[in-house]
């Protein structure tokens, strides 16, 4: 296996003896660029930016940047320092600023001193005529006037050649150089570069070698048609100026801790080949993480949560992360990892495999993925692999041979699922001997404290003490403080201490939002359509009621009955169908119902089916409409029945579709998924069951996604509706939520989007859970409103005409509804609000949704256009409509 860590830009640097503060200024001030002096002391110590406790908790974020300033005696109270040292306090500096500006040019960071240089990162191979050509490794080619180096990813020369007057080179560049044939993947320098820059990375090699040398020539080939693969990838990758992205150093206590050899400190830097493509959010992401892992941070903890909101590439992040540190480390440059074990959901395995080869090649990195057929003891004797990927199940099944490997560092992907201590999968992974950990998860923390601590104790274990010191110390008087008649000294404490538990958090914890990348993306069109009831679901509906009531309500095993009469309408607000003919496949207490309904209305299958939903007649003109565009599609529900019912629709309309749910095996997941994104497949649809594909998966390749219906928990809903709107969208982006109008399903979204009125646990029967709601608020969950066009609107107490425009005369009440929300969401960060669904701020809030635009029927005729919905005019009453462009308001 070959490795690169473009060696060319490392710099390693010469170990300095002990050196009084005065030199260590004035050697300082030399490199720095603009002149300027500065002190170490001044440069931050920690750049990230990071999310409280309180603000998981409670969903909302911070972009802040947090600048721990290093205390002036660490300066050069210690006597291991060198050029690396102060170079990468520049580095702290350029990447914080690095968010300001984007023009920065960390170029400025080394010295002054130029010569006429270029230099490109290049593929190489020995010259052939071969089309597809295999290229045997990566290097950098420096050129010189004339003369051509070709190097090694160690700096090593491996051919060079001048003389001849050379094209212009650039990106997919093909040209000779000795008895080699190169490829430039991209610019690293196209002018000038510095002559301590270059000088630096010929030490790290062989000698130096003459300027120049004769009589060889310089053939620059054309541009080939059919690109290698992984040429493409590269080029694709490409999008700007390549900033050198260099790790802080480590303090002097770090050195004196791990540095016992007196090493020299060296620059440790994301390889060339990723800088390119990271954004902004995912530089200090890598360099977050570094500190973290690294115990850079606090030197006894060595754990990470990367919190960040779903697609914003924490893939790529780790990847980066663990790359470079498979190649370096701050001390004598000797690498920090040697094999890193990657847990994922079983879907997500091989996506990790594919992220790693999209991003890095073939040619840099393999990785080992455990299935039926490659198990941990076949990877114990493969030592030139570092990166094995598991499942969870199979991290369960294999945790003895496992447990026999050593890994530097352990990567839990949708970590959220950590939060229950007493599963098998917490026990065994908290029990692996891997002190540097990192959780990743897209999904706000919920619900309630135990579960945060779960979270950090696995990543940080002790960092908070026992489970009981942390109930005693944070959790009682945080909960105390919430009681109604919690008096002022007890409040005083509850809130002492949430802050406190945010501050011992929240500097191993880092929280962005989608924001960040608004600015890279296409437009997003969030739609809440309102969709009518068709006679038969009018009748089913009004009769499970009825029979709900006879039944003198909560008689019966309480909540079994309620499980039922809740899944049973929702069902009904799918396609009566589902209640009526599937009587085997009831919940618990829904037999009845299922019975009852079916002795009432004794349709036959073809009879219902398609025309008595109004959901389903939406979503059947909303591909109608598409079906001749390039568009995909992407239907998600929660329930299997339901994603039967529209794989028997697209097979009578003859749509190609694409299925993911819970019985497709994960070795099939990926690359059903990859199928489906790829711009040569033709399958229209793709039927996604949320609960078993909502996390991690990227379904770009469609530009339209319909969330079929909805989960009482907003971030299951959110992580379904974040699968088309991430990262690679070329297109603009509509995501539509269906909701029936007047049912219970535009109570769930009620109770998604204020939160006030929930006084119960999370309530969610497809899990079984425990419904604790009143019989007043069953019976108002039931209650069917059957004239409304919208209760949503009726309930924001909006007095628009439903043309799209918020009328002038609401904006005072636009402005109490968001103060409401305002001293809600305040509440929630200081009382943490344990035991109700924390909804992040991502799910849209009764306060944002008045800001939408409002639709009531008649809808224009052009926007039912542009949404592919002209067709569904008569089943629809209501839109709410948000379009996000870059930086404005959303979801
Ligand atoms: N800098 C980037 N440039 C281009 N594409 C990127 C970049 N970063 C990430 N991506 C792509 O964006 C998509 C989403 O990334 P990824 O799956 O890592 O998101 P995530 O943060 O893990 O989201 P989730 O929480 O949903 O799992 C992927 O297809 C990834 O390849
Ligand atoms: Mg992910």
């Amino acid at each position: 296996m070959r490795r690169s860590t473009a060696p060319s830009l490392r710099r390693s640097s010469q170990f300095i003896s002990p050196i009084s503060e005065t030199q260590c200024d004035h050697l300082h001030a030399a490199v720095t660029s603009s002149g300027e002096r500065r002190s170490v002391a001044q440069f931050p110590n920690a750049v990230r930016s990071t999310a409280s406790i309180l603000d998981l908790l409670s969903g909302s974020s911070s972009n802040t940047v947090v600048p721990e300033v290093q205390s002036p005696d660490d300066a050069c109270a210690r006597p291991i320092v060198s050029t690396a040292h102060v170079r990468s306090q520049e580095a702290k500096r350029s990447i914080v600023e690095l968010v300001k500006d984007e023009n920065f040019d960390s170029n400025q960071i080394v010295s002054h001193s130029y010569k006429s240089k270029r230099l490109f990162n290049v593929v190489w191979s020995k010259q052939s005529k071969k089309k597809h050509k295999t290229w045997e490794g990566d290097g950098t080619l420096e050129v010189v006037e004339k003369t051509v180096i070709l190097k090694d990813t160690d700096g090593k020369v491996i051919a060079q050649s001048s003389g001849t007057k050379m094209a212009k080179l650039e990106e997919g560049s093909r040209l000779y150089v000795g008895n080699k044939e190169v490829e430039i993947i991209d610019v690293i320098s196209s002018g000038d570069i510095h002559e301590a820059y270059s000088n630096k990375s010929c030490s790290t090699g062989s000698k130096r070698l003459p300027e120049a040398t004769s009589n060889a020539s310089l053939p620059v080939l054309k541009k080939s048609k059919i690109l290698p693969k992984s040429t493409l990838v590269c080029v694709q990758r490409n999008r700007g100026p390549n900033k050198p992205l260099i790790m802080p150093s480590p303090t002097h206590e770090h050195q004196w801790k791990h540095n016992h050899a007196h090493l020299p400190v060296v620059d440790v830097m994301v390889d060339n080949c990723l800088t390119h493509v990271l954004r902004p959010h995912q530089r200090l992401g890598i360099v977050f993480m570094y500190e973290c892992i690294l115990g850079m941070q606090r030197p006894e903890y060595h754990g990470a949560i990367l919190a960040d909101e779903m697609g914003l590439g924490k893939t790529l992040q780790c990847i980066a992360l663990v790359w470079m540190l498979l190649k370096q480390g701050p001390y004598g440059g000797k690498p920090v990892l040697q094999r890193v074990l990657i847990v994922t959901p079983s879907s997500l395995v091989v996506n990790w495999q594919n992220e790693f080869l999209h991003w890095l090649g073939r040619e840099r990195i393999q990785t080992f993925v455990v299935d039926q057929k490659s198990r941990p003891k076949d990877y114990r004797l493969l030592p030139q692999i570092p990166v094995m990927l598991i499942s969870y199940e199979m991290f369960i099944r294999y945790y003895d041979d496992i447990s026999q490997i050593h890994f530097d560092l352990l990567i839990c992907d949708e970590g959220h699922r950590l939060k229950n201590t007493t599963i098998k999968t917490y026990a065994l992974l908290y029990q692996l001997d891997c002190k540097r950990r990192i959780l990743l998860t897209g999904t706000p923390i919920q619900n309630d404290l135990q579960e945060f601590y779960a979270l950090i104790d696995f990543t940080n274990p002790g960092v908070l003490g026992s489970s009981t010191d942390f109930r005693k110390y944070f959790e009682e008087p945080i909960l105390a403080s919430r009681q109604p008649s919690a008096d002022e000294d007890v409040i005083s404490l509850g809130g002492e201490r949430a802050m406190e538990l945010n501050h011992r958090t929240s500097w191993f914890i880092l929280r962005r939002t989608q924001e960040v990348i608004n600015n890279f993306l296409p437009t997003r069109q969030e739609l809440v359509v309102l969709c009518r009831s068709t006679p038969l679901q009018q009748a089913t509906y009004e009769s499970v009621v009825d029979y709900w009531e006879s039944r003198g309500q909560g008689s019966g095993p309480e909540e079994v009955a309620h499980l039922g009469v809740i899944t049973a309408l929702k069902k009904i607000c799918n396609h009566p169908s589902l209640v009526i003919l599937h009587q085997s496949e009831s919940l618990p207490g829904e037999e009845d119902i299922t019975q009852h309904l079916t002795q009432n209305y004794p349709v036959q299958d073809d009879a219902i089916f398609p025309q008595q939903s109004g959901k389903l007649d939406v979503v059947i003109c909303l591909l109608e409409a598409l079906k001749c565009t390039k568009e995909k599609v992407v239907l998600v529900s929660y329930f299997t029945q339901t994603l039967d019912l529209l794989a028997s629709m697209c097979v009578q309309k003859q749509y190609k579709f694409s299925r993911l749910d819970g019985s497709t095996p994960s070795t099939q997941r990926m690359k059903i998924v990859k199928n489906f994104n790829s711009p040569h497949s033709d399958n229209f649809v793709f039927l996604l069951s949320a609960k078993a594909g909502g996390v991690g998966l990227n379904l770009t390749g469609a530009s339209r996604l319909v969330l079929y219906d909805s989960d009482w928990n907003p971030a299951t809903d959110l992580q379904a509706m974040s699968r088309i709107w991430r990262d690679g969208q070329m297109r603009s982006v509509y995501i539509y939520r269906l909701l029936t109008t007047g049912t219970i399903e535009e109570k769930i979204f009620q109770r998604q989007i204020s939160k006030t009125g929930l006084s119960g646990a999370v309530v969610d029967p497809q899990n079984q859970s425990t419904i604790r709601l009143s019989n007043e608020e069953l019976k108002d969950l039931f209650t069917f409103h059957r004239d409304s066009t919208c209760t949503t609107h009726e309930m924001l107490d909006c007095k628009c005409t439903g043309v799209g425009l918020v009328p002038h005369g609401d904006l005072q009440l636009q402005r109490n509804l968001s103060i409401a929300e305002d001293e809600l969401s305040s509440q929630r960060d200081c009382q943490l609000q344990v035991g109700q669904t924390l909804a992040s701020n991502t799910c849209v809030r009764m306060n944002q949704l008045f800001q939408w635009q409002h639709y009531s029927q008649p809808i224009e005729a052009t926007l039912l256009q542009e949404l592919g919905l002209s067709g569904a005019s008569h089943n629809i009453t209501f839109i709410f409509r948000n379009l996000s462009h870059s930086q404005t308001v959303r979801l």
